[in-house]
């Protein structure tokens, strides 16, 4: 069996009846009829639903061909994904609101994404720097980093970047679960990778932020050396140069840099500094009530 985790298009379910809109938790006991049509599972499969049976204050999921139904705010039974089968979802009495109250700050991701060189682990580090000093909790998923570890299997082949952004923003999902500001700059080269991440989390806790920053000046920077082993033909499949980059269409912030003088080197260029865009980012997060509990 596969559990869902999100389902196009989402679902909201009443004791009477059904709507679209968001997963919510059933209100009283009673029988809950889903859609029914076609719903896409995560897992690119198709499953038709019609009746579950809900009990007070339970959640909706749907399996592969089934509706299962959980209660409070942690399931305690769930079939999750994968191979294994008989897996057990283990409740525990802290939940991620009682750590959040711990730590007086909301759980959520932000996400940069960006060419290599756009100024993506600057930023992350300025972001971290600045809320550490304000008492918050952090931690960066730098995609150089992790490929040391975690990822360490992984290639640049489309199917391996894939496979990155999956992992790391699986492992993204569990900061936010920890009530941690998960800070992930790893180039995230495809819209599909990305938005697959921003579906894992609640509505919201994604903030997607585009280092909007031209090829050129990345090149210029080119802080280590890969721009020019790429041109040489030394390095394939190298982001910008001969592998894509698909800018999001509607991510939460963009940071822009105009390159406002054409002749290199790049100097007078409208260059907002790593720690003037963490102020916008952490505007953000203060508008958004993420820095507190
Ligand atoms: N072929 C190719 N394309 C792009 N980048 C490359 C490549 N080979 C190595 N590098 C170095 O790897 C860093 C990017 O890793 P990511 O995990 O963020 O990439 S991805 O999201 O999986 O596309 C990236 O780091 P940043 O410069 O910090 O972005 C590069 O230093
Ligand atoms: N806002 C900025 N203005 C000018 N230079 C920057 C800025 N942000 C980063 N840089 C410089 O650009 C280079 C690449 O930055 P980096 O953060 O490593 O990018 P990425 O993580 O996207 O590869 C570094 O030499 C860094 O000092």
């Amino acid at each position: 069996m596969v559990a869902v985790k999100t389902v196009h298009p989402p679902i909201s379910c009443s004791s009477s009846g059904s709507q679209c809109g968001q997963l919510v938790p059933v209100p009283k006991i009673g029988f809950v009829k889903l859609p029914s049509l076609s719903l896409r599972l995560n897992v690119g499969n198709y499953a038709r639903l019609s009746l579950i049976q809900a009990t007070e204050e339970s959640t909706v999921a749907v399996t592969n061909g089934r509706a299962a139904v959980f209660s409070g705010e942690n399931p305690p039974q769930m079939v999750t994904n994968g191979t294994a089968g008989n897996i057990v979802w283990h409740k525990s009495s802290v939940g991620k609101v009682h750590r959040q109250e711990l730590l007086q700050q909301k759980g959520c991701v932000i996400w940069i994404t960006g060419l290599s060189g756009s100024g993506k682990s600057s930023l992350a580090c300025a972001l971290c720097q600045t809320l550490y000093s304000r008492g918050k909790l952090t931690y960066i998923l730098d995609g150089d980093n992790v490929r040391h570890g975690l990822n360490r299997d992984l290639t640049f082949k489309s199917e391996d970047r894939a496979e990155n952004i999956r992992r790391i923003g699986e492992v993204a999902k569990l900061f936010v679960d920890a009530g941690v500001i998960c800070i992930a700059s790893v180039i995230s080269p495809y819209r599909r990778d990305r938005d697959a991440c921003r579906a894992l989390l609640p509505e919201g806790d994604f903030i997607e932020v585009f280092m909007d920053v031209p090829i050129e000046i990345c090149e210029a920077r080119d802080p280590k050396g890969l721009y020019k082993l790429a041109r040489a033909g030394k390095i394939k499949g190298f982001t910008g140069v001969d592998d894509p980059y698909e800018p999001p269409l509607n991510c939460e912030l963009t940071c822009i840099l105009r390159w406002l003088q054409l002749a290199l080197p790049p100097k007078g260029n409208s260059c907002a500094s790593p720690s003037d865009m963490a102020e916008t980012v952490i505007s953000y997060l203060e508008e958004k009530g993420y820095l507190q509990a």
